[in-house]
């Protein structure tokens, strides 16, 4: 350093001296070019820059494809209650966002746990003496006591009806406690869907938490009072809407096994309380919930030779039967494998959350991008809606900016009522609904997919001798099995689209599907996924 001067007062100058650029320096003529030379020079440099350009205009072009591919879709799903629409989002995440599913199964165990003992303490609902009494209202608040078979006040007699029930006693604690654990405090509700917070999306491998759109303080009239017309999610009115008792000494008449908005996820997740530790950092699981004490697992575990038993008892499958109760068709229900799902490590598998039963209340929104192939890097959000009366006001905020609406319309559900309302059968309810959607004119630019859903029950129930005609006269002498039964059903949906429709260029897509069976109904996902894409690119071509 030059006596006298500070570093500092070097360092200021050394920035001050005018920009030397290596790379123009390096570019520069040599300064004994020849006339030849630059020419030779020159044209070699208009050359390079004309594909430069060119790479340049390319790239541009792929910027501007990648941007139109790229745009967001927003997919409604709806449909009446217990339709499928959560199981669909359930299979959109499995397929696309595979390690988060995985990563939140352990927290379906409550769920799990609340539907198989809510399938028992039906069946002792079932069997008690008051039921025969309490007859009439039975046939109106079961929606699988379809008419099959007129129940029976002298059926079949269980000697050990009172041994049951005694052995079953804690069965109530037990109940108490999951729907605690899955209910916010305080709330005297109807505990309804997994808390927001469970819902957590992953995009790009981030999580970002869910968030639920605003839906205007609307409540509806109580939906006995609701007409058909009234049911359709277009113009609320206002009223209160009804409350339901959470009484443990209540039947479970007329409730649903279903968690509330509030309830935070990791809560519901610990169960006990405990704090755990992952099983493992890819898959989040958790592990060593069977070594704390206050775990459900152990009640259950403990009452799972009784509820076998009762379930193997061959008179109550008889009285079931005659008073046309079928368990095995009703969601949630795992009564066929006590064992398996009572054991004390036991970690829920895809299909068992699958078939979890948990009611949604508002709704839940979800955001993945696509991973790879043609659309790769498309950014979906998929909103789950409520789907029983006293939440479809809440789908027609979403209805402005939806580029695709899936609509599920549960087709086995032909002998069926409404939960919320008995004097509803559902498939009329679902077709009503269809004709209120597809006629809509805010929804006249939307793609129609239809998911004639639960196609496997359908067939069951065919199978079991239950007849369309008894349900729907319009069916007539036509043959009563699962391949007349689905065409009728298919060319009845299309019919109303193409003749209500306020868009008579709009496509309908009809697929039959069973959203429980995963291989069957990701082939269908993704070739829903390609034409929602291919129709929303052609809308943004045309804007
Ligand atoms: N066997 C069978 N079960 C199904 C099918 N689709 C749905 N389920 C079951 O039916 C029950 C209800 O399905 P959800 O997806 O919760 O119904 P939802 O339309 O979201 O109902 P809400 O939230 O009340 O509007 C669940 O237990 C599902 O596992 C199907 O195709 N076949
Ligand atoms: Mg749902």
């Amino acid at each position: 350093m030059p006596k006298g001067k500070s570093r500092s007062e070097d360092l200021g100058r050394r920035r001050s001296l005018p920009d030397f650029d290596p790379l123009a320096a390096a570019l520069l003529p040599p300064p004994n070019e020849t006339p030849e030379e630059k020419e030779i020079r020159i044209k070699a440099e208009i050359e390079a820059k004309k594909i430069s350009d060119g790479i340049d205009e390319m790239l541009r072009q792929e910027r501007i494809e990648r941007k139109k591919t790229r745009a967001e879709v927003n997919v409604l799903l709806l449909g009446q209650s217990e339709s499928g629409k959560s199981t669909t989002l359930k299979q959109f995440q499995l397929l696309h966002t595979p390690s988060a599913f995985h990563a939140e199964r352990i927290a379906w165990r409550a769920v799990i746990y609340l539907n198989l003992v809510r399938s028992v303490r039906r069946i002792l609902d079932v069997l008690s003496p008051e039921a025969d009494i309490d007859e009439h209202e039975d046939d109106s608040y079961e929606n699988l006591s379809n008419g099959r078979s007129p129940s029976a006040s002298s059926g079949t007699r269980i000697p050990n009806y009172d041994v049951y029930k005694k052995r079953l006693g804690p069965l109530i604690e037990l109940e108490d406690k999951l729907t605690r654990l899955l209910t916010a405090p305080g709330d005297s509700d109807e505990p309804t869907h997994l808390p927001f917070s469970y819902q957590p999306h992953i995009i790009n491998g981030h999580t970002v938490k869910s968030n639920v759109r605003p839906t205007p303080t609307i409540t509806i009239p109580p939906s006995s009072q609701i007409s058909h017309s009234q049911s359709l999610p277009v113009s609320p009115t206002a009223h209160p809407s009804p409350t339901i008792s959470n009484g443990s000494s209540s039947s479970w008449k007329g409730r649903e096994v279903t968690v509330h908005t509030s309830t935070n996820w990791r809560k519901a997740l610990a169960l006990g309380g405990r704090s755990k530790s992952p099983k493992s950092p890819h898959s989040g699981e958790i592990e060593g919930w069977w070594e704390d004490p206050d775990d459900p697992v152990h009640a259950l575990n403990a009452l799972a030779p009784a509820i076998q038993e009762l379930w193997n008892d061959q008179n109550v499958r008889q009285r079931l039967a005659e008073k046309g109760i079928r368990l095995e068709e009703s969601a949630g229900f795992y009564l066929n494998e006590i064992p398996r799902i009572t054991a004390k490590k036991y970690i829920p598998t895809n299909d068992d959350v699958l078939k979890a039963r948990l009611k949604t209340m508002g709704v839940v929104e979800h955001s993945f991008l696509i991973p790879s192939g043609a659309n790769r890097g498309s950014q979906w959000k998929i909103y789950d809606v409520g789907g029983a009366r006293n939440q479809r006001h809440a789908w027609a905020p979403y209805f402005s900016d939806v580029n695709a609406i899936i609509f599920l319309a549960p087709i086995s559900a032909f002998d069926q009522v409404l939960t919320e309302d008995p004097h509803v059968n559902r498939l009329e309810d679902s077709i009503l609904l269809w004709k209120g959607v597809v006629s809509n004119k805010l929804l006249e630019k939307v793609n129609f997919v239809l998911f004639l859903n639960k196609c496997d029950l359908l067939q069951a129930k065919l199978n079991a001798g239950v007849r369309l005609r008894d349900h729907m006269i319009s069916y007539g002498d036509r043959p009563n099995n699962y391949e007349s039964v689905s065409k009728y059903l298919h060319s009845k949906f299309g019919n109303i689209h193409q003749t209500v429709t306020p868009n008579k260029e709009r496509e309908l897509y009809i697929h039959f599907t069973a959203v429980t069976d995963t291989r069957r109904t990701g082939t269908i996902i993704a070739s829903v996924r390609d034409i929602i894409i291919k129709n929303n690119l052609k809308t943004l071509k045309l804007v």
